[in-house]
């Protein structure tokens, strides 16, 4: 499968044959970094800051700041010693089989209040992890004004709320 004119394949693998999902993995592509971000942002709102997920979310929410409102903030899933003040919400994700929790530090979060966030992931399943970003994003006064990710599968390919560029295939036996 090729995406947003990118010259390779995505790589599409099954994950989970009894969830009859695919996995594809962004991490570690410039090229599919590079122009999934720029075709995305030309479907989102304006907006003031990204927000992603640790972990595979955070190089395209990097190159959509560099190439658009220069922002970012990235919801960690452990706490280190230089994060002051955290404050954490759980998720489970389809990949995992245990719940996870996503912290913002007083850094990242004292700035959200009154700003227009773009949340963004680059697979949206479930949604779990979309809500736990939202939930964390609205605890601290941010307005949501999109959602966006490169593969939508599932329910969230049918989310009128959801921006995508692909539905991701479901894996077929
Ligand atoms: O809609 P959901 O069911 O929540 O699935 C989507 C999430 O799952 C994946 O992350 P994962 O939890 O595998 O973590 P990782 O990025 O750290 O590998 C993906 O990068 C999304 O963040
Ligand atoms: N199908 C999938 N669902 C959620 N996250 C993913 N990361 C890679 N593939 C995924």
């Amino acid at each position: 499968m090729t995406i947003a004119g990118c010259e390779r394949d995505l790589p599409i693998c099954p994950i989970d044959e009894h969830l009859d999902i695919a996995g594809f993995v962004m991490l570690g592509d410039v090229e599919i970094t590079e122009k999934t971000a720029k075709a995305l942002l030309e479907k989102c709102p304006e907006h003031d800051v990204v927000v992603t997920a640790e972990t595979k979310g955070i190089p395209l929410c990097y190159e959509m700041a560099r190439q658009g409102c220069r922002r970012y903030i990235v919801a960690r899933k452990s706490v280190k010693a230089y994060m002051r003040n955290p404050i954490h919400v759980e998720v489970k994700s389809i990949t995992t089989d245990h719940v996870q929790k996503l912290y913002l530090a007083e850094d990242d979060y004292k700035g959200l209040n009154g700003k227009r966030v773009l949340i963004v992931d680059d697979v949206i399943s479930t949604g779990e992890s979309l809500a736990a970003m939202e939930d964390l994003v609205k605890q601290f006064g941010g307005n949501i004004v999109g959602r966006a990710c490169v593969l939508a599968e599932g329910d969230a390919a049918d989310r009128k709320d959801i921006i995508y560029l692909e539905p991701l295939p479901l894996f077929t036996k």
